[in-house]
Parts: C-alpha cells; sequence; structure tokens
C-alpha cells in the first residue's frame, strides 16, 4: 500500500474535493482505496460525501474501536475514516497504545493506496503527515496568494528532507495556465531547494465541482462526463504512473515515521 498526502500551502484550493475525486478515480480503476481525514480542526471529507460517521478516530485513541471498526464503506467505491481530530493525539500516546493503534493499522491490510487529506499550512500536524507518507501531493490555485503559499510548504518541507513532490494546479482557466504555473513553481523548487515537483495536472474551474459540493455527493459520479472530471481522471492516472502498490504493507512504516517510532 502506497500513502499519498494531499496538501496545499494556502486552505480553500481544492485539497479535500480532490482528494475524494482523485480517490474515486483511483478506485474506478481498480485500486483499493482508504481515505483519511488529516484535516485537523476541520475535518470535513464525510460532510462532503454525505456520511454522518458514527465513530472516529477518537474512538480509536480512546481505546473503544479499533481502526477496522471505524472503517467506514461508502456507496462511492472506497473507503472512510472519518473525523481525524483526534489524530494529533497519536503523538501522544503512551507505548502501549502507540502498538496497539500501530498493529490496528497494520490489520488494515487489503488497500492499494491511502489517501490523507490534511489541513492547509505548515502546521506540525500537516507537517507529519507529509514527511511519513510515500507521496506528497502539493494543491495550488494561479492566484498569486496560493502559489506564495504553495511556495512556503515546499520549502518547509524540503528543508526537511528531499522528497520527491507532485503539483496539481486547481481552478486553473486553461491547461496553458496551468502549465506555465508548473513550470514556474518547479523552476523556484529545483533553482533555491534543489527539489524536485512533478506536475501530474490541473481542474479548470467548473461550477458542477461547487454544486457537487451543495449536494453532498462527489463530482465524478454526479458529473463523470464532464471536462474537470476527465482532468481530475487524468491526474489521477499521473499521480500513481508506474507505480505497484507493495504487496507488504507500507502502512505500518508509515505510522512509524508519523508517530515517531
Ligand atoms: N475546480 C473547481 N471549480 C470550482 N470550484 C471548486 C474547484 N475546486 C474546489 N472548488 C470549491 O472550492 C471550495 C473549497 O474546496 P475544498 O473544501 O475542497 O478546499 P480545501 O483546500 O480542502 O479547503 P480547507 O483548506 O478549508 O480544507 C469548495 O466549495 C469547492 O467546491
Amino acid at each position: 500500500m502506497r500513502t499519498l498526502c494531499v496538501t496545499s500551502g494556502k486552505g480553500g484550493v481544492g485539497k479535500t474535493t480532490l482528494s475524494i475525486n482523485l480517490g474515486i478515480a483511483l478506485a474506478r480503476a481498480g485500486r483499493k482505496v482508504l481515505l483519511l481525514d488529516g484535516d485537523l480542526g476541520l475535518a470535513n471529507l464525510n460532510v462532503m460525501l454525505g456520511i454522518i460517521p458514527k465513530h472516529t478516530i477518537h474512538d480509536v485513541i480512546r481505546g473503544h474501536k479499533t481502526l477496522a471498526q471505524i472503517v467506514i464503506p461508502t456507496p462511492y467505491g472506497l473507503d472512510l475514516i472519518a473525523g481525524a481530530n483526534g489524530i494529533a493525539e497519536l503523538a501522544d500516546l503512551g507505548e502501549r497504545e502507540r502498538v496497539q493503534v500501530m498493529r490496528d493499522l497494520e490489520a488494515l491490510n487489503g488497500y492499494d493506496f491511502l489517501i490523507i487529506d490534511t489541513g492547509a499550512g505548515i502546521g506540525d500536524n500537516v507537517v507529519r503527515f507529509v514527511l511519513a507518507a510515500d507521496d506528497v501531493l502539493i494543491v495550488t490555485t494561479p492566484h498569486p496568494t496560493s502559489l506564495t503559499d504553495a511556495y512556503g510548504i515546499i520549502k518547509t518541507i524540503l528543508a526537511q528532507e528531499a522528497k520527491p513532490l507532485k503539483l496539481l494546479v486547481n481552478c486553473a482557466p486553461s491547461p496553458a495556465d496551468a502549465k506555465r504555473v508548473a513550470t514556474r513553481l518547479a523552476g523556484v523548487t529545483d533553482r533555491f531547494m534543489n527539489g524536485t515537483l512533478e506536475f501530474v495536472g490541473h481542474v479548470p474551474v467548473d461550477s458542477l465541482i461547487e454544486k457537487s459540493i451543495l449536494a453532498q455527493k462527489p463530482h465524478l459520479i454526479l458529473n463523470p462526463g464532464s471536462t474537470s472530471a476527465r482532468c481530475i481522471e487524468q491526474a489521477a492516472t499521473r499521480l500513481v504512473n508506474g507505480q505497484t502498490p507493495n504487496l507488504t504493507s507500507s502502512l505500518g512504516r508509515f505510522l512509524k515515521r508519523l508517530i515517531g517510532h
């Protein structure tokens, strides 16, 4: 299993929308996907999916449930771990609880991809997820404030680890605009930070995406033939291009890195 962390510098650029729809695109391509809401403070993946979770990761940390017991199958071909506010506490768990959560995670096998929707910005928790994940997808819009913040998070990540990063330009007025944004950001990343930023694609502004949020149903389900849905599918393909998920679970490794043991 590979872990993919979806993050951004600025908030509201489409991380959650893309985490869900990229996940659905991968599920449609035959991959088994688990979506984890890592947006501390503003956990809302379940809201966008129109799901009211009975249990969240809080219950796991409190020892009331195992992770397997809180996984929610969705009608969209992927599974969800909801409301990750309590994830912050993973770092503070005692040794016994930590081992238990690790065992739980290892037991959650059978997934090809774990997609983590993080909060925006460069808070400790976001960085923790990003450094622990196999792959990191940075989402930006062409807006100057979003670009500046994307630059900021790239710099923060690369200062800690020389990790290859991926970029998706959301709300791009045209493919050419997206490419320009990506080239500029990749150039700066390469020149000043000695890192790599792979452009995996763009998604145009589409009012159908906004409508799908209001309907609490994923865009790829409601509007599968739209241009923006196709763009998301293409980005999903590029994102996992050539990646055969490990047969031996990397989930344990991810968690070890996440909680520092
Ligand atoms: N390509 C798009 N076209 C039109 N609207 C979009 C597009 N992408 C995202 N949006 C809209 O932008 C808003 C913010 O999206 P979303 O919640 O996914 O962002 P986010 O980065 O996860 O936000 P946060 O940082 O608050 O978690 C939503 O209302 C969504 O419908």
